[in-house]
């Protein structure tokens, strides 16, 4: 049984196309939409497909979100999207679960390229930051045991990478090919994006030294 988990904090302009094409999807068997205290119209957005929904009454932290959404969850295994992907198919959900779902991997990232310069660009210098992943749920739920997600907020990836490798788990990376996100400075302006882009890295810093 496949569960697909979107942490979600205000993404209203884009979640609606990250649901259209997942609910699409035959072989998913649940969605789970984490509202992480959204200010914005996500929830509606969200509302309008078939998936579960669990509303944090206040922004948490990615950390806090995904933690919640696992903890919700009923599948096997689990896959982390984001909720302000562009150009999201099918063809890329399929080529990130396969190799979780035929046991040549035990955690799957996709990897942004051929999509825009600045966002391949990021991910072609640190891939392991990426939030697109697939692993079985028990890596997860061990995980789980050993990490505080509560507090780690963007921490949570390179929290997840390290894991991998102190469990010495088989990674691969996906080229998720045409496909983008919204960067900060996009969402935010400038000035309040970089800043919250300088927050993100001081999150990861915590988890990575
Ligand atoms: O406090 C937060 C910050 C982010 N997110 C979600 O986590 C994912 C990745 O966040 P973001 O897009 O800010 O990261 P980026 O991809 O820009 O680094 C997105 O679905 C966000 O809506 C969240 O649930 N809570
Ligand atoms: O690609 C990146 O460098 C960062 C920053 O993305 P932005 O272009 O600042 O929105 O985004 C990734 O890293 C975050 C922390 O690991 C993850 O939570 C995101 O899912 C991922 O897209």
């Amino acid at each position: 049984m496949i569960s697909v988990i979107i942490p979600a904090y205000n993404e209203e302009k884009t979640i609606g196309n990250v649901l259209n094409v997942l609910t699409k999807i035959n072989i998913i068997d649940e969605i789970i939409v984490v509202n992480d205290g959204s200010e914005d119209n996500t929830v509606a957005e969200a509302k309008k497909y078939n998936i579960i929904l669990i509303n944090l009454r206040k922004n948490m932290g990615k950390g806090a979100a995904v933690k919640a959404g696992i903890e919700k969850s009923k599948g096997d295994i689990i896959v982390m999207l984001d909720a302000d992907l562009v150009g999201l198919t099918e063809t890329h959900f399929l080529s990130l679960i396969n190799p979780v779902l035929n046991d040549s991997a035990d955690m799957s990232i996709g990897v942004f390229s051929s999509g825009r310069k600045s966002t391949d660009l990021a991910q072609k210098i640190a891939p392991f930051l990426s939030g697109q992943r697939a692993m079985n749920k028990k890596y997860f739920i061990d995980f789980l045991n050993l990490k505080d997600l509560d507090t780690c907020k963007y921490g949570l990836e390179i929290a997840l990478t390290k894991y991998a490798k102190i469990k010495k788990l088989r990674l691969v990376q996906i080229p998720f090919e045409n496909m983008t996100h919204i960067m900060k400075e996009e969402k935010l302006g400038i000035l309040k994006g970089f800043y919250a882009r300088l927050k993100m890295y001081l999150d990861i810093l915590k988890i990575w030294v």
